[in-house]
């Protein structure tokens, strides 16, 4: 159920009882949902540089872009219960729903025997750091072998997830960019090697939209639902850089190799309908209906027996699983290359200065 003008009261009056001090980030979001729910998307002037306080609250709703008002104030409430619920955790009777904690850069819960790792960096679009890539590992290998049915990926604020953060990339001397590349080659074979061999159903809510590896990690999801917001692009050419997640084999076999060559080379962006019409997006929704419909029909899904369900994943996986992995392995090292390349420098460089925003 959508949260109610009622409960949004609710919860604007829980916070208040909050014992314990959340921190700025999450008292700038909470601003941020609250202003985007009850006054729709930022129209207030932008302050000035050093007014720090206004400015940081001023980006942090200004970042919720086009966010409908029913949505912040679901994602207001949510957040809220996930404070009140970790402050009361330690009377929380063993087994109930939780949030779990260890986690910086995303909200992972557990409820209705569903893991739900959401990205949590909506200011930067949830671009994923290096932190966020750790975390994401860890989840996946919690939510594997927790008693959850399966695990479900999603994204905080307007944004699925803008893919890679490309600060990684940044700061790097000269001399170091070898190693650096091997460290970042190593992480990402990793990364991907833990959605190759996740052994539940995995599931994508895709709540806006999605850039760079968290739309090529989508080939190796079980089903992805998708808002009508989403879109789905893959700018590596513009980067200077090249597929990764499997979708140099994914894509083509999902979607015909035409069609992933426009994606996957010249980095065509999808809508959500165009997605739906290649393969990659099991349903879309509008997205004024989207969590609530979307939510309802994996709380039944998740009442399906667990081992059936993790069987048959397993069984239409498992067949490419080998190779899937050396695929993974090849798109890496192909990679470890590119991020040495000048056209991928200069690229990265030319985001930070805000000349090719691509
Ligand atoms: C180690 C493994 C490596 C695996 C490699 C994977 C490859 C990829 O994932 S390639 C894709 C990389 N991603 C991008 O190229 C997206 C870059 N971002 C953008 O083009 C735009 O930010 C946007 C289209 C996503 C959103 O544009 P919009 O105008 O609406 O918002 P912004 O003001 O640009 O963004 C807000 C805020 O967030 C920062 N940010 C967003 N995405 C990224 C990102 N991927 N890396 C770093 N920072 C990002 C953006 O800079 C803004 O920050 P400030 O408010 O501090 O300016």
């Amino acid at each position: 159920m959508e949260a109610s003008q009622k409960d949004f009261e609710t919860a604007m009056h829980q916070v208040k009882l909050l014992k314990k001090d959340p921190g700025n980030e999450v008292k700038l979001k909470l601003y941020a949902l609250y202003k985007q729910a009850s006054e729709g998307p930022c129209n207030a002037p932008k302050p000035g540089i050093f007014d720090l306080i206004n400015k940081a609250k001023w980006d942090a709703w200004n970042a919720l872009g086009s966010l409908p008002k029913e949505t912040a104030r679901q994602n207001y409430v949510d957040l809220v219960a996930s404070l009140s619920s970790s402050e009361s955790s330690s009377q929380r009777k063993p087994g109930a729903d939780s949030k779990q904690s260890g986690y910086e850069t995303l909200v992972v819960t557990s409820e209705d025997s569903i893991t739900k790792i959401m990205f949590n960096r909506p200011n930067k679009k949830n671009a994923i750091t290096t932190q966020m890539y750790h975390e994401i590992m860890h989840a996946l290998d919690a939510a594997g072998k927790d008693d959850s049915a399966f695990a479900v990926f999603t994204g905080n604020g307007d944004y699925y997830c803008s893919g890679n953060d490309l600060n990684n990339f940044t700061n790097v001397l000269p001399d170091e960019v070898e190693e650096k590349a091997k460290h970042f080659a190593i992480l990402l074979r990793n990364f991907v090697d833990c959605f190759i061999n996740f052994p539940k159903p995995l599931i994508a809510v895709v709540n806006g939209p999605a850039v760079g590896i968290s739309v090529t990690l989508l080939g190796l999801f079980d089903i992805v639902y998708a808002s009508d917001r989403a879109t789905f692009h893959t700018p590596f050419s513009h980067l200077g850089q090249s597929p990764e997640g499997c979708s140099s084999y994914m894509f083509p076999k999902i979607m015909g190799s035409a069609k992933a060559a426009e994606m996957l080379i010249f980095g065509k962006k999808l809508t959500a309908r165009e997605a739906y019409t290649q393969g990659l997006v099991s349903e879309v929704f509008p997205d004024s209906t989207f969590q609530e419909e979307v939510w309802t029909r994996l709380k039944t899904y998740s009442q399906l027996p667990p081992n059936a369900m993790k069987i048959s994943k397993q069984l239409i996986r498992n067949v490419e699983k080998e190779k899937l992995h050396a695929i993974n392995s090849k798109e890496s090292s192909i990679l470890q290359d590119r991020w040495q390349s000048d056209e991928c420098i200069n690229a990265i460089m030319n985001f930070f200065s805000k000349k090719a925003k691509l």
